[in-house]
C-alpha cells in the first residue's frame, strides 16, 4: 500500500494517499450508491484530476474529458465486463473496438429518426394507460390496489415514470408491455434491477462474486419473447425495435455475413446470432428504462419547484397543440422541435445526469495528457457531471434555467461545445438518445397539458447511482388535478 501511494507512476497525481493506496475504499463506496457525493467532495478538495485508487483517476478537466471520450476515444474499462449478459459481449459492455463497430452498425439504424416514427403509436398506447390510471387515482385514491394510499390528488410520479418507461421498452424491445402502470406486479423488472445493482457492485468489488451469486434468469423472459416473435414469422411482424433486430439478422444472412457456426468466433466478431438478438433486446431493457424514467422524474421535480418555468412550458405546449381535439395526445411532430421543452429536459439532464459517477475508460498505451502521466491500464473516470455543475461553463450552475439553452433568450453566453455530456460522446455515445428524447418529450408534454401539477414540500431528494441515477427513496410525490 505504501508503495502504491508513494512510488507508483500515478503517485504525483493529487488525492488522498489512503484512498490512492488501494482500490478497496473506492470499491466499497460504490456499495452505498452514493459515491457521486464523495467524488464531488474530492474534486472540490483536490482539483480537476484526482487519484482515487491504485490505478483509477477521476478527471473533471474539460479538455481532458474531450480527449478521453471523443478525440482519442479510449475503450471502455474492465468494469464494463460486469455487464456481459448470457456470456455474450454486447453493445453496451463491449471493450473491443472491432466488435463494437460491427454491432453498432447493425443495431444503430433501429434508433434512426425515420424508424422511430413507427414507434409513436406504441408510445401513445402506453401513455393512454398512464392517463387512465392517474385519472382513476385522482377520482379515488383508494384505487391504488395493494399500494400505499396517498392523500387525494397526491401522485407518486417517480413510481409512474419508472413503470411507464418499463412498459414502453417492454412493448418496443419485446413486443409486450410489462403492464407495470396498470398492475405493478410483473416480477421481471424487480429481479432485473436487483441483479444489475449487484453486478455493478461486483464490477468494483470482484471479491463479492464468491459471496453473492448473480441471478440472470430474467434474461430468459426476453429470449422467450424473441423466439415467439420469430416463430410467428410474417404474421408476427410489427414495427418495433425487436423486429428491426430480427430483420437485420435475416439481412446479414442473405448478404453472406451470417453466423459461421463457430459460436466463439461469431460472438467476438459481433455477428447477429440468435443469442446476440436476444441479448441486445435485453440491453435495451436495461439501458432504456431507469435512464429515461429518472430523467423525466427529475424534470418534473424541477418544474413543480419552479412554477414560472412550468407556466412558460405550458404556454409553449398549449400553442403547439392548439388545434388538437380535447383529450388528444400531443404528436411527436408537435413536440419534437419545441425549444422550451428541450431546454427543460436539457437543464434537468445537466443538473442530474444519469451517469452521476462519470464514465470509466481505459488507457491502452502509456500516455501523457495535460502534463499528467497515465501508464497503460489506468482507468480514467471522465467526470463530466463536474462540468455540468461548474459556474465556469454554466453561470448560476445550481439554478434550473431552461432559457440558457435557447440562444435568443439566454441571459448568458451560449453554452460551449464539449461541456454537456448527458448521453456521452464519441463512438460510445448513447445509441438510444433519439428514442429517449422522443419518449421524454411525448410524456412530459402530455402530463403538463393534461394536469395542473404542483409541488408537495418536504420530500427527500437525495439520489443514488448503482447502474444509473435514481431517487434514493424511489418516490417523488406531486399534486395533480385534471385540467
Ligand atoms: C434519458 C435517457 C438516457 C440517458 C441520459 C442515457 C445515457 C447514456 C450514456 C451516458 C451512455 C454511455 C455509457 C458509457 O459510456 O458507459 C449510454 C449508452 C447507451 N445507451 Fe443510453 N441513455 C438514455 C436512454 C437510453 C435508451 C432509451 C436506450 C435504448 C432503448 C439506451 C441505450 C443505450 C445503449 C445500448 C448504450 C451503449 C451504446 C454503445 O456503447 O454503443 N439509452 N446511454
Amino acid at each position: 500500500m505504501i508503495s502504491n501511494a508513494y512510488f507508483h507512476p500515478l503517485s504525483p497525481i493529487p488525492g488522498s494517499k489512503l484512498i490512492a493506496s488501494n482500490n478497496f475504499l473506492t470499491g466499497i463506496s460504490t456499495l452505498t450508491g452514493r459515491s457521486h457525493y464523495g467524488l464531488d467532495q474530492l474534486h472540490k478538495r483536490y482539483g480537476k484530476v484526482v487519484r482515487i485508487g491504485t490505478d483509477i483517476v477521476t478527471v473533471a478537466d474539460k479538455d481532458m474529458i474531450r480527449e478521453i471520450l471523443v478525440t482519442t476515444d479510449y475503450p471502455k474499462s474492465i468494469i464494463h465486463q460486469g455487464f456481459e449478459l448470457n456470456g455474450q459481449h454486447n453493445l453496451f459492455s463491449s471493450r473491443n473496438k472491432d466488435f463494437h463497430k460491427n454491432r453498432r452498425r447493425l443495431v444503430a439504424p433501429s434508433f434512426g429518426l425515420q424508424y422511430l416514427r413507427s414507434l409513436e403509436p406504441i408510445m401513445h398506447e402506453c401513455i393512454h394507460v398512464l392517463i387512465k390510471k392517474i385519472d382513476e387515482l385522482l377520482e379515488n385514491s383508494k384505487a391504488a390496489k395493494g399500494k400505499k394510499v396517498l392523500p387525494q390528488g397526491h401522485i407518486n410520479i417517480c413510481s409512474f415514470m419508472m413503470r411507464l418507461s418499463l412498459d414502453i421498452i417492454g412493448e418496443t424491445a419485446f413486443g409486450q408491455s410489462f403492464e407495470m402502470v396498470q398492475d405493478d406486479v410483473h416480477p421481471i423488472p424487480g429481479q432485473m434491477a436487483k441483479t444489475l445493482r449487484r453486478s455493478m457492485q461486483q464490477a468494483f468489488n470482484p471479491w463479492m462474486k464468491w459471496i453473492v451469486p448473480l441471478d440472470f434468469s430474467f434474461l430468459e423472459f426476453g429470449a422467450e419473447r424473441v423466439r415467439a416473435r420469430k416463430a410467428k414469422g410474417e404474421k408476427g411482424r410489427r414495427a418495433d425495435l425487436l423486429q428491426y433486430l430480427i430483420d437485420a439478422q435475416a439481412n446479414e444472412r442473405v448478404n453472406g455475413n451470417g453466423e459461421t457456426g463457430n459460436d466463439y468466433e461469431d460472438m467476438i466478431s459481433g455477428k447477429l446470432t440468435d443469442k446476440a438478438v436476444e441479448t441486445e433486446a435485453s440491453v435495451f431493457l436495461i439501458a432504456g428504462s431507469e435512464t429515461s424514467s429518472t430523467a423525466m422524474t427529475f424534470t418534473m421535480m424541477f418544474l413543480v419547484k419552479n412554477p414560472d418555468k412550468l407556466a412558460k412550458l405550458r404556454d409553449e405546449l398549449d400553442l403547439a397543440t392548439a388545434s388538437n381535439p380535447r383529450g388528444a395526445l400531443p404528436t411527436y411532430d408537435q413536440v419534437r422541435n419545441l425549444p422550451y421543452l428541450t431546454g427543460c429536459i436539457n437543464e434537468s439532464l445537466r443538473l442530474r445526469p444519469v451517469a452521476a459517477t462519470g464514465l470509466p475508460r481505459e488507457v491502452t498505451e502509456d500516455v501523457t495528457m495535460n502534463g499528467y502521466f497515465f501508464p497503460k491500464g489506468t482507468i480514467l473516470l471522465a467526470q463530466f457531471p463536474q462540468l455540468h455543475w461548474s459556474d465556469e461553463y454554466f453561470p448560476q450552475a445550481d439554478k434550473y434555467i431552461p432559457e440558457r439553452w435557447i440562444p435568443e433568450e439566454t441571459p448568458f453566453k451560449p453554452v460551449q461545445d464539449f461541456t454537456f455530456y448527458p448521453f456521452s460522446a464519441g463512438t460510445r455515445n448513447c445509441v438510444g438518445k433519439n428514442f429517449a428524447m422522443m419518449e421524454m418529450r411525448l410524456i412530459l408534454a402530455t402530463i403538463v397539458l393534461t394536469y395542473d401539477i404542483s409541488a408537495v414540500p418536504n420530500q427527500r431528494e437525495d439520489y443514488v447511482q448503482y447502474i444509473t441515477t435514481a431517487l434514493a427513496t424511489e418516490s417523488y410525490v406531486i399534486l395533480m388535478t385534471k385540467r
